[in-house]
């Protein structure tokens, strides 16, 4: 089932025939972006970090604080299969989701995954003053933000999309997915997502 499409300037409608997965580290933009392309789509915009929240009725802070980061990972797995078995939506996921290979071989099969990828200063300024954020509430949250690079940019860059999101305004960013996602689309055949899988 395709739905949603875009609003082009002249280049005619599109269909979206997959739930689109936005990547990236902490303060990349994917739930801005994310809420402002599900917009241009038409589609419902989905936040895996809050569907996290909602599933386990505490803040990500809390989850992490009293049952772990392990037990945390387990409920995002869960979730992210969740929704990637749903229908079409933009999904923000958060930013460790996409490193759980079994997610991202749901991604693969069901969705378009669209990196959001920003360097190291924009990142810490994006991300500075908040307290939400439990893996950077511990040490140097600059230091923190680059070893997560070092081991999540090789990962990440295996996503269908690169779109850099830098200084320009979350429109501007999301202008640039769309033009991606279009010219994924034409290139793939705007692909169907394939079966649900049933675990064995
Ligand atoms: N293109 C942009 N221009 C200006 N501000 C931005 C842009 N993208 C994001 N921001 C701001 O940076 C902060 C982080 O953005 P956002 O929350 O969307 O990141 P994220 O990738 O969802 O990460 P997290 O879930 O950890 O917050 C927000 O305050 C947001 O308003
Ligand atoms: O990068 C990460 O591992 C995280 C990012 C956030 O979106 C949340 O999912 C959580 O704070 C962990
Ligand atoms: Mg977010």
């Amino acid at each position: 089932m395709s739905t949603g499409w875009i609003t082009p300037d002249g280049t005619g409608p599109l269909t979206l025939p997959r739930t689109v997965v936005l990547v990236g580290l902490m303060g990349a933009g994917k739930s801005v972006v994310g809420k402002r392309l599900a917009q241009r789509l038409h589609v419902p915009f989905i936040d895996a970090d809050h569907e996290v929240e909602k599933a386990a009725g505490q803040s990500i802070a809390d989850i992490f604080a009293t049952l772990g980061e392990d037990a945390f990972r387990e409920g995002e797995r869960k979730v992210m299969a969740r929704l990637l078995d749903g229908p079409v939506c933009v999904l923000a996921a958060g930013g460790g989701a996409f490193m759980c290979p079994e997610t991202r071989r749901r991604v693969k099969r069901r969705g378009i995954s669209v990196w959001l990828r920003a360097d190291l200063d924009l990142l810490v300024r994006r991300t500075a003053g908040r307290g939400h954020r439990p893996l950077l509430n511990q040490g140097d949250p600059r230091a923190k933000l680059e070893s997560l690079m070092a081991q999540r940019y090789p990962v990440y860059e295996t996503a269908d999309v690169t779109v850099d999101a830098g200084e320009e305004s979350p429109d501007t960013t999301t202008g640039r997915v769309l033009d991606a996602l279009r010219d994924w689309l034409d290139a793939n055949d705007s692909p169907p997502p394939e079966p649900v899988e049933t675990d064995p």
